[in-house]
């Protein structure tokens, strides 16, 4: 990743400094100059973002008092269920807005970081559709954020390339690429590098406003067939916050003068009170809509986060978290029956395995579990799925294609009636397990690896043979968090001890030991993993869990220019 590093940006030569960005009235820019940022940076754009945030804002912040409220009354003992008050949005007979044709089929898509070499590779990688992230796999440090934007301005225009010096190889696109996809932050991240009324503007506004702003036509007219530009949007807990994205969208058409549903979006489900609003936001967003996808790590994440306050809903170890649960089966069967009802692609999720290129036996252990979720997904009904390395791009279309036959997608054929039935009582049934030292283990070394390298530029990160990223890492934290709080008795290993403080002390200090041994001595040295360890600890150990790890950690990240100083929110 290298360019997102503390040191990159200490390194940024002074003559730099003395340039500015051209910002309109009211907004300032506060992160380092350069000037391929500042193309993207430009007044009009500037301008027009800023246009977003005024007009948005305060709909914005009740949305996130709305958060607040709900998770006061789940604290209070309430579960999430279904809105009576929307009962006939539920029962009511409408479907969304045709597929557009260039995304009929998308069996499989490839997600990553909106990194140059990374972009081209999957555009190349055979995948229908990419997926760029700013994201749960993109560390969001301003460089990283805005070479992303400078990264998608020139993979739209077709003219992205990228020379690895020390590999002599020059990376190009080929002649067929799959079709982009742009992932925005949630709505909880502010960008504290771009202040507008003096205020941090909202993260998503800025990703989703610099992107469109620049890439709207050409897309349109390269990708789209007259459509597009087309995004996911992450975390959503409830329709008000779809409500929203509807409405910027129909700003930025207006404003750009294209038609009224040329935007098109599919939405994560991946928080548990989102899972009872599938219909809800599908209906905010039916001109703009093209479908819903099972986000299944932040969907657990957001079960531990969700059930905080619940003793009795203590999480297993993670890796038995999966979706042959009944809650994640149930979510996935009324995610896929609830989209073709509605006329619109029902998208499975990411397997975790990554291939293992020194190990062809584990290699193939790894790929036999990605074929076996994919087949999983496929039966089901689902009519994609997300790859998270282009060595899995095969396995998933060979999958998907033998079971789908030459259908781009099973909307019409895929109608999943049984899964009407699907209950509160389903949605939310205990996941079934056990727990363990080594489940303890195992989150306090991944989650302190993953977010040390997140300090250091890096959003998403293969540990031990596994894709790790801001979502999974959240199921660490949490997880950890949990158990604390609870005492959770750890049975599975037949040692029936009580996590408490001490034992996690005991635990953080022997996983930091082990974590440098196997990363080296120097390069445990240069990384940032004391820091790291130190806010991951502070978070599993708070009294009251933190909304969001990345949240909590941003701060250490940003770095406003030209005084090079970081600053609190
Ligand atoms: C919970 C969720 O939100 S899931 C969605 C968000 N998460 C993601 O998108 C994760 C995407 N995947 C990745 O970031 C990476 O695959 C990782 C970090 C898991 C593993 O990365 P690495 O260890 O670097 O992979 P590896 O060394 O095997 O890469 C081999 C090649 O494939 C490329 N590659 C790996 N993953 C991807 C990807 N997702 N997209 C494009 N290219 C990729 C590498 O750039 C490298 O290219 P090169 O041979 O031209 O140099
Ligand atoms: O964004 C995807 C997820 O699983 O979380
Ligand atoms: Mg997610």
């Amino acid at each position: 990743m290298g360019l997102g590093t503390y040191e990159n940006y200490h390194r940024a030569p002074p003559a730099m400094m003395k340039f500015g960005y051209d910002a309109p009235e009211g907004v300032e820019i506060r992160g380092r100059y350069d000037g391929e940022f500042a193309a993207i940076l430009d007044r009009d754009a500037l301008q027009f973002v800023a246009g977003l945030q005024r007009e948005f804002r305060s709909r914005i912040k009740y949305a996130m008092e709305c958060r607040e409220e709900a998770k006061r009354s789940f604290s209070e003992g309430a579960s999430p269920g279904f809105d009576p008050a929307t009962r006939y949005i539920r029962e009511g007979e409408w479907t969304c807005a045709p597929v557009p044709p260039a995304v009929a089929d998308r069996t499989v898509e490839i997600t990553g970081p909106a990194e140059r070499k990374m972009i081209i590779n999957a555009l190349n990688s055979g995948a229908k559709v990419f997926m760029a992230d700013f994201e749960d796999a993109l560390s969001p440090s301003w460089e990283n954020l805005m070479r992303g934007q400078v990264n998608l301005k020139d993979a739209v225009d077709g003219t992205i390339t990228f020379h690895d010096k020390a590999r002599n190889r020059v990376y190009k696109l080929n002649n067929q690429t799959a079709k982009l996809f742009v992932r925005p932050r949630g709505w909880h991240l502010p960008e504290a590098h771009i202040l507008i009324d003096g205020e941090p503007a909202t993260g998503c506004l800025v990703d989703f406003g610099l992107y469109f702003y620049h890439n709207h036509a050409a897309f349109r007219r390269t990708q789209g067939a007259g459509l597009g530009p087309f995004f996911y949007l992450p975390k959503m807990e409830n329709s008000r916050e779809a409500k929203l994205w509807n409405c910027v969208f129909e700003k930025a058409e207006k404003t750009a003068g294209i038609e009224r549903g040329s935007i098109r979006a599919t939405v994560l489900i991946e928080t548990l009170p989102a899972v009872f609003q599938m219909n809800e936001i599908l209906y905010e967003l039916r001109d703009h809509s093209v479908g819903l996808n099972c986000g299944r790590w932040d969907y657990i994440f957001s079960y531990v986060k969700t059930f905080q306050a619940h003793r009795d809903r203590l999480l297993p170890d993670r890796v038995q978290v999966g979706m042959t649960q009944h809650f994640m089966k149930s979510y996935s069967d009324l995610l896929i029956w609830t989209c073709h009802r509605r006329g619109v692609h029902a998208m499975g999720g990411m397997a975790a395995q990554i291939p293992i290129r020194d190990d062809p036996e584990a290699n193939n252990a790894a790929l036999e579990l990605v074929r076996k979720d994919k087949l999983r997904e496929v039966r089901a009904g689902h009519d994609g799925t997300w790859a998270a390395h282009p060595g899995l791009v095969p396995v998933c279309m060979e999958v998907f294609s033998n079971n789908m036959g030459d259908t781009p997608n099973q909307i019409q054929s895929m109608k999943l009636e049984d899964a009407s039935a699907i209950t509160e009582e389903d949605l939310l049934q205990r996941p079934r397990g056990s727990r363990s030292l080594d489940g303890l283990r195992l989150n306090t070394r991944v989650g302190i690896q993953y977010l040390a390298a997140w300090l250091t530029g890096a959003g998403s990160v293969p540990l031990y043979n596994l894709m790790e990223d801001a979502a999974t890492a959240e199921i660490s934290r949490v997880q950890n968090w949990q158990w604390l709080k609870y005492g959770a008795e750890l049975d599975g290993d037949g040692l029936g001890v009580k996590v408490n403080n001490d034992l996690f002390g005991k635990v953080v200090e022997e996983e930091m030991c082990r974590i440098e041994r196997e990363a080296g001595k120097e390069k445990f040295r240069r990384g940032m993993y004391k820091e790291a360890c130190k806010i991951f600890a502070r978070q599993c150990t708070a009294p009251t869990l933190d909304d969001f790890l990345t949240l909590n950690a941003y701060n250490n990240i940003v770095i406003h220019h030209p005084t090079g100083s970081s600053s609190r929110l």
